[in-house]
């Protein structure tokens, strides 16, 4: 299988031709010359190309490396990495089976940090659902954790979001379903809130993309890449099986007498349901994030600002933005409503959720194409992945920040007003077999040496887990979108049709103004 890098430097070639296939005609006011037969020199530069491509992905696959303590596998290709880690696919070459490994480098942990990850296998271990990913076994050297995985081939959901723009609500249902029967067991069998549902952290096994009959893209798009049939029970668009991955944020909410999730038994005080009902509610806000990404190729909480980003989660203040959704059906913005809402009591749980019409509704037979008069446009995952190197490209990145942003913000904001309010209490419920090893999380808002706090200091989130946050420095935090071509793209010259981001870009005036209009939790509906 060829590897990222190679994969990447292709997309960019094609996106590249498409691009520029794709506007030179609008532009022009006389028709344009037929495509001239290639010169020597080009030939010879696409051969020079092609030759690189191969160098590049010889040289990928000398570097794979070896590790002492995993002699019984076979790395095959590097899959993705974390703050001190990196994951391979591999061979297990006892069973021959293909699997995946993350490698944990134990010398740049420090000790509340060993015990993060301790604690991640020891929730792993105790999960055992369709919608999770499986730890296999694990293992440790002098130097190493390893921790093998269920191999997910298809990586990250975020990246195929990227490549579709956004999903089909057939499809998105297909994807959410499964990660909230994910959720559902884990909050009701294993009392485990996960803390960290982002589309990064949800991997997919892939199948064939059947193209479609009749290709559906709605009327504004530019270049939606056909997510081709959707076959109920199976998937659609290269995605088959959804699993949730990365439990480095999550947290065990036992009763600590009956060993059993708090609220199980008819005598648990009703502080303590309360508590943990409020813990999963921030799974279920980050359910809600997920299916508004999934459906419209954009995140509903976007800012440049640090500050106005916080006071928008903090505030839930989105919209359903024209024209991007304009043909999403009723039923699933209703849905969205009843998870983004700012009080948690409010909140669906999983089951409420589960119950929702939209999610029981038998896959939709693709709508008629509808007219549509305004400027094509581009999703601002896809202008992203378009402008910079796919995967590793600072647009993606900052989109990513974005999401951890919103999610720490709002993580933070729930469970600092619970722990507040519950200190002294005695009601958090949450220690029992796991006890001790949820201690780190009572310090969300880990200090720096300059004595700051996370968020407001300017990391991505409370998960100081090495620095990975590409922003964090000492001038604070800032999403630079319009470096990131997200912003600036829709900013020079897109006038029929305004880029959502930049409708969600509100000024705090204009958030202040639009909080007298409205109620507490509504979003803001326009277009
Ligand atoms: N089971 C798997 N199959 C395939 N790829 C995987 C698997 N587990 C992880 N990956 C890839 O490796 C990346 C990092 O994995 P993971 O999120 O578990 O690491 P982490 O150290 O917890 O990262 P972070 O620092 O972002 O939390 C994932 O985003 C994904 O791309």
């Amino acid at each position: 299988m060829p590897s990222a890098g190679v994969l990447d430097t292709f997309k960019n070639l094609l996106r590249h031709g498409k691009h520029h296939n794709h506007a030179a005609p609008k532009q022009a006011t006389t028709p344009s010359p037929p495509p001239q037969p290639e010169t020597p020199a080009e030939e010879k530069m696409a051969r020079e190309a092609a030759e690189q491509i191969v160098r590049q992905e010889r040289e990928l696959k000398s570097q794979l490396p070896s590790y002492k303590g995993l002699e019984n596998f076979k790395i095959t290709e590097k899959m993705g990495d974390g703050a001190f880690s990196n994951v391979y696919a591999a061979t297990d070459l006892t069973t021959n089976k293909k699997v995946a490994v993350k490698v944990v480098r134990k010398y740049e942990l420090n000790s509340s940090q060993r015990a993060n990850i301790l604690k991640e296998v020891q929730i792993m271990r105790g999960t055992n659902h369709p919608s999770v990913v499986k730890l296999v076994s694990f293992s440790e050297s002098d130097e190493h954790y390893f921790l093998v995985l269920e191999l997910m081939e298809g990586g990250e959901l975020f990246h195929q979001i990227v490549k579709l723009t956004y999903f089909s609500e057939n499809l998105s249902r297909h994807v959410i379903l499964q990660v909230a029967h994910g959720i559902r067991y884990l909050h009701e069998e294993r009392g485990v809130v996960h803390r960290d549902i982002k589309p990064e952290n949800l991997l997919f096994q892939r199948i064939p993309i059947i193209p479609s009959k009749v290709p559906v893209r709605r009327p504004y798009d530019e270049e939606k890449e056909d997510e081709g049939e959707f076959v109920p029970g199976v998937g659609g668009g290269g995605i088959g099986r959804v699993k949730i991955a990365d439990f480095g944020l999550s947290k065990v909410v036992w009763n600590e007498e009956t060993m059993t999730p708090c609220g199980t038994v008819g005598y648990t005080a009703p502080e303590i349901v309360k508590d943990e009902r409020y813990s999963k509610s921030v799974d279920m806000w980050a359910l809600g994030c997920v299916l508004y990404t999934l459906l419209c190729g954009f995140p509903p909480f976007y800012d440049e600002s640090i500050n106005v980003l916080t006071e928008k989660v903090a505030r839930g203040y989105y919209t359903f933005l024209s024209p991007w959704w304009d043909d999403i059906s009723p039923s699933a913005k209703d849905l969205i409503t009843h998870l983004l809402c700012v009080d948690p009591a409010q909140r669906y749980t999983i089951d409420e959720f589960l119950a929702h019409p939209w999610c029981n509704a038998a896959p939709a037979p693709p709508p008629p194409p509808t007219p549509y008069l305004g400027q094509p446009m581009d999703s601002p995952l896809l202008s992203a992945a378009k402008g910079r190197a796919e995967g590793r490209s600072p647009g993606i990145a900052t989109l990513k920040e974005a999401f951890d942003v919103t999610y720490a913000v709002h993580r933070m904001e729930e469970e600092g007003a619970r722990r507040r309010k519950y200190k002294g209490r005695g009601g958090a419920g949450a220690r029992g077999f796991l006890g001790g090893l949820n201690e780190d999380d009572e310090e969300d808002f880990a200090e720096d040496d300059s004595g700051k706090k996370g968020i407001a200091d300017g990391r991505a989130g409370p998960r100081d887990r090495g620095g990975k946050s590409k922003s964090a420095g000492t001038k604070g935090f800032e999403l630079d979108l319009d470096g990131a071509t997200l912003l600036g793209r829709r900013h020079r010259g897109k006038g029929a049709v305004r880029s959502p981001l930049a409708e969600n870009v509100t000024s705090m005036q204009s958030l202040q103004l639009a909080e007298s209009d409205l109620p507490p939790g509504s979003p803001m509906q326009i277009g």
